[in-house]
This record gives C-alpha cells, structure tokens and sequence, in this order.
C-alpha cells in the first residue's frame, strides 16, 4: 500500500463535492446518558454506492441505522438526503423521502402472506382515500389491483419461487427467503438508498453467495445506492466500494476493501490479534 493510501484510509477519505453525497451524516453524535453510542461520524454514500459499516459488537452501527431512519435523533450533528435536512422527521417520513430498510432480526408479519407482506410496504404509495377504501370504489379497485401486479413484480427480482409462493404465510419460509421477502417489502416504498442490516445473517454458505449476488443486482438493476451492515468479513470485502469502520462510537478507518483490511487500527479493534499485522498493540490507543 502507498503512503498516500494509507493516509487516505486512515485519515477523512475525500469527501464528495457539494451535492454529489446521496447521504451524508455530518459530525454526529448519539449519546444514552453517559454513553456515547455514536461519536461525532461523519459518513456518506454517494449514489449508486454500495458501502458497508463494520466494527465489533456495541460499536454503534445499528444505531448509526436508527439515526438515519428517524427512530433516534442524534444529540448533535446533521443529516442530509440529497441536500435536504431529515433530521427530525419520523420513520415513516424518512421512508417516503427514500430511505428504506431491514432489520437485523427479520421484522415481517408472520401472520400475512408473502403478496400481503409485500403490499403493507407499499403503502407510502397509495392514494386512496378512507372512504375511498371503505367503499371499494373503481379507482381504489384499479390501484389495488396495480399494487398486486407491482408486489408480484418485485417479488420476480428474487426468481420464481416467491412468486410461486406468494399466497403462503411468511412464517413457512426459510429464513434466507424470508431475508429477501423483507428486502421486496423495503422495494415497495421505492427507496434510492437501502440500509440492509445483516443481510446475510443466519444463511449458510450457499445462501449467502444468492444473497451477495442480489444485492449487487439491486444496485446494477435497480441503481439503488447500498448501506449495509455485515459481520462476513468475505462479505463485505467483496461486496463494496467503500467500508467505514467504528470502534466505541468512532470512526478509525474508511477506504477500499483492500485498504482496510491491511489497515492497522482495525486489525487491532475488530479482526482480533489472530490478524497479520506484527505492531498491533500501539494501535489499541486509537480506542
Ligand atoms: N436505546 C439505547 N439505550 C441505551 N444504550 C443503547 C441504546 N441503543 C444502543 N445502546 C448502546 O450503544 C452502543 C452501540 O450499540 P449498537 O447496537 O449501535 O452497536 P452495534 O455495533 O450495532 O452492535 P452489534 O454488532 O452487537 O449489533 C452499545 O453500547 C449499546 O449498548
């Protein structure tokens, strides 16, 4: 690696020029009472891009997650989509302004099918009105019906065999295709970025490699821009174009795939000691 990658990585990576950021999280911080959960980050994803979050457990990713989502607001510090403040604004708010995301522990509606998960996503998009409802007029009985096909399109992204299964409980699914029914529900709203939390957790090896291949799609197809959290370190070296790494709530690292993974700091803080890296433990005081 080169003086100046390291530098780069270990250092503020270039940040986007006005107006490129698609997101941009600028000096925030998220504290519960004494502690601080998130300090002072700032962290961006320009269009199109697929970046992963990384760092050992309780180092603030999910909450990184909840901050852009609504369900927190950062004690300091902005928030932007394209531009635009969301600080402030709630989930459902953020959802429609175009963020949208799964959970770490799969949140679907056990007791609806497949299709009727799907179209609950939707429903940022509806316009019918309550009586409108009530009554089943046309219109409402047209955009229903359009709702349907969009939900069966969105489930053709993953193939057949949800489209087949459809009509079935989601709870009869696997987890890997319950991971991707959530991911079709999170389409619905018609995101521009997807924040995926553990996409790959609980799959063995083969589902996971789907599920690599189906997030890239959702960017090449879709031009969806990507966060994700990751613990698969194969994963999300393989995966992204950039990769932030947190430690107690910091930022200590952000570059290339390859970058990081020689990156000293974080071979002391998340790969372990089992790592390559001789001079580790002067690193341990960046914690
Ligand atoms: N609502 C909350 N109230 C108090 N402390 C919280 C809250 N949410 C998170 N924390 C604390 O903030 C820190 C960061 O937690 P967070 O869940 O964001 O980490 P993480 O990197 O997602 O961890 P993991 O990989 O285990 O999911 C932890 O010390 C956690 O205990």
């Amino acid at each position: 690696m080169s003086e100046m990658q390291a530098e780069r990585v270990e250092g503020t990576p270039s940040e986007p020029v006005t107006g490129e950021a698609l997101l941009a999280l600028k000096n925030v911080t998220k504290a519960f009472g004494g502690l601080t959960a998130v300090g002072d980050l700032d962290l961006f994803v320009r269009p199109g891009e697929i970046v992963s979050v990384i760092g050992p457990n309780g180092a603030g990713k999910t909450t990184v997650f909840n901050l852009i989502t609504g369900i927190y607001r950062p004690t300091k510090g902005e928030i932007t989509l394209d531009g635009t403040s969301i600080v402030g604004l709630n989930p459902d708010q953020v959802l429609v302004r175009g963020i949208a995301r799964t959970f770490q522990n799969i949140r679907l509606f056990n007791n609806m099918t497949v299709l009727e998960n799907v179209l609950v996503g939707q429903h940022t998009q509806l316009k019918a009105s309550v009586l409108g409802s009530l009554f089943r007029t046309p219109r409402v009985r047209q955009e229903e019906e359009a709702a349907r096909e969009r939900a069966i399109d969105l489930l053709s992204f993953f193939g057949s065999s949800l489209v087949d299964r459809q009509d079935e409980y989601v709870i009869n699914l696997s987890y890997a295709e319950r991971r991707r029914v959530e991911i079709a529900r999170a389409l619905a709203a018609k995101p521009k970025l997807l924040l995926l939390d553990e996409p790959t957790a609980g799959m063995n090896e083969a589902e996971t490699l789907e599920a690599v291949g189906y997030v890239r799609r959702l960017r090449e197809e879709l031009g969806l821009a990507i966060l994700l959290i990751e613990h698969k370190l194969a994963v999300t070296m393989g995966i992204s174009d950039r990769i932030v790494v947190l430690d107690y709530g910091r930022k200590i690292a952000e570059g290339l795939p390859e970058e990081v993974r020689r990156n000293k700091k974080v071979i002391a803080a998340y790969l372990g000691q089992s790592a390559e890296e001789p001079e580790q433990t002067e690193e341990h005081e960046v914690k």
